[in-house]
């Protein structure tokens, strides 16, 4: 049977189908160029499906390759965080507080920023409304913010709202939270009272729950706000997931494959950290997302055979693991791996609280107490537990870092040595739990490659190394971080530290050719 269709221009039948999502048939060149500027928008190797567990979620319509951009979407609403530091209306950069609005008082970063699009149908009525805001505390998070980002989305024009509207909100589930309470008195009291916006607490408090469900975290410098983008957020999550984002200069999303995808397979992305424990993840993802994640990852309680949730079992002489009996039931109880002794699932959770609040009040402004902490759980901990990778990964960005006056030249070589390991052993973790091109792994080739190098140029100086394998480290360092800093060159916190240490790294090299 043939697998054509009809051109959408002409009816004709047809094999040939447009090559970007392969969903669309044309008869020919011509019929194509002429469609062009409709089916642009659309020309995606996407499609949203239905499942009964994942609801409305992204396939690919043909084989993407690693690396490459699936989607580029721009945003429907940018804004504030539901609490945030003083941040400008206009842009979503820090606000210093020097510059309010002169329409309505709330800190801009500027004079450019006071007739910005985003910020004026929402100062339009604030003026209207006689309200002017009271910022006065530079540089904490405030809870004034809550309401602007939901108001935004309101004020949007009818068709944009319309597509706001058709976004998962678990609005049923979150009205028997305390944070529906807080809403409901903070933002919907607010825009109905004091701004006499004519609309219910439930129309609010679904704007609410619409951008908690979808939106991305986005970052400028220090500030943190956040972005809906009605296509990409139609991703799934998965704890494995095989997709990164970003953000360019319009703020527009860019979503890239971290793997080769197949045509048919989801389009995944996490919502949730590589290294937290089965419960963390899905007790987060309850929570802020309201589902309950079950992936594979999380049904499988040796994660893929990486046991970031195992603890050693405390039978004297047993060298096992317990393990959840079945990570889906929170309340499973937990066995040995090895002499099958059984623990309450409520015995381990406390224990890991216990764990997690040590690390909370630990002083890690030097590697003194992270050291100490790998020293003490070395026997309790599986070697690749969840708070082990955590603590590893917290040591491996001090050590070589200036600010903990820890720079590559302070460091001992036997920390220099700890970091390197340290860090090639997080990396192998990442190709079972965030295989591909992702930003954890770029950022950990950004501490990685900077040491090695620095560990070469030591060795070769000592004579214990020649100058064609130092040449070879270097020449690895510079691939990977080219590639790091490709990955990461949006990303406002990191693109600079991968250009540092590209810097560094190319230094050094200089250095070699002239030794
Ligand atoms: C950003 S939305 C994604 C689009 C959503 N599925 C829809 O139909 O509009 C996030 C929501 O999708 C659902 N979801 C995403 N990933 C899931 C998963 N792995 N398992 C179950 N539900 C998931 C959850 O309801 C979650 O709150």
């Amino acid at each position: 049977m043939s697998a054509g269709g009809k051109c959408v221009v002409c009816s004709q039948h047809t094999e040939r189908k447009c090559g970007g999502c392969k969903s669309v048939f044309y008869c020919g060149r011509e019929h194509q160029k002429s469609h062009w500027s409709t089916h642009r928008p659309e020309c995606r190797p996407v499609r949203v499906h239905e499942h009964p567990v994942l609801g409305r979620h992204l396939v690919a319509t043909r084989d993407i390759k690693q690396g490459e951009l699936i989607i580029r979407e721009s945003p429907l609403v940018i804004g504030p965080k539901t609490v945030s530091t003083p941040i400008c209306l206009g842009c979503c950069k820090p606000a210093d507080l020097s510059y309010p609005c002169p329409g309505c008082a709330w800190p801009l970063c500027g004079v450019a920023c006071s007739s910005s699009a985003a910020h004026q149908a929402e100062c339009d009525l604030m003026q209207a409304k006689g309200y002017r805001a009271e910022i006065t505390v530079d540089n904490q998070p405030l809870p004034d913010y809550a309401f602007i980002t939901p108001l935004r989305a309101l004020l949007l024009p009818p068709n944009k709202l319309k597509v706001f509207r058709t976004l998962q909100s678990h609005l049923e589930k979150r009205k028997k939270t305390s944070l529906y309470q807080v809403l409901k008195f903070n933002v919907a009291g607010f825009l109905q009272n004091r701004l006499k916006m004519n609309l219910s607490d439930e129309e609010i408090l679904e704007a609410c729950a619409i951008l908690d469900t979808n939106s991305f975290e986005m970052r400028s410098g220090r500030s943190r706000f956040r972005g809906l983008f009605p296509l990409v957020s139609m991703m799934a999550h998965n704890c494995v997931p095989n997709t990164r984002h970003t953000f360019d200069a319009t703020n527009a999303i860019l979503l890239y494959a971290t793997e080769d995808i197949a045509k048919g397979k989801n389009i995944t992305a996490t919502y949730t950290q590589p290294f937290w424990s089965t419960s963390q993840r899905r007790s987060h993802l309850r929570a802020a997302k309201c589902f309950d994640c079950t992936c594979e990852r999380c049904s499988d309680p040796e994660e893929k055979g990486i046991f970031v949730s195992a603890v050693r079992c405390d039978e004297d002489e047993c060298e096992g693991f317990m393990l959840s009996r079945s990570p889906l039931e929170d309340d499973a109880s937990w066995q040995c791996n090895k002499c099958g002794l059984e623990a309450p699932a409520k015995q381990i959770a406390l224990y890991n609280q216990s764990i997690i609040e040590e690390i909370d009040a630990m002083d890690k402004r030097g590697p003194e107490n992270l050291e100490n902490f790998l020293e003490k759980y070395k026997n309790v901990l599986h070697e690749t537990n969840g708070f082990v990778l955590q603590v590893k990964l917290a040591l491996a960005q001090i050590y070589g870092s200036a600010a903990y006056n820890c720079s590559l030249n302070e460091l001992s070589e036997e920390r220099i040595n700890k970091k390197i390991d340290i860090v090639e052993e997080l990396l192998q973790v990442l190709t079972v739990l965030e295989p591909g091109m992702s930003r954890s792994r770029a950022q950990l080739q950004i501490e990685l490659q900077p040491a090695k190098v620095h560990q070469a140029k030591l060795e070769f100086e000592a004579k214990k190394l020649s100058k064609d394998s130092a040449k070879g480290i270097l020449n690895e360092a510079i691939v990977e971080l080219k590639s790091a800093e490709e990955i990461l060159k949006t990303d406002h916190d990191l693109a600079g530290k991968a250009k540092k240490s590209l810097e560094q790294v190319l230094a050094m090299s200089k250095m070699l050719e002239c030794a």
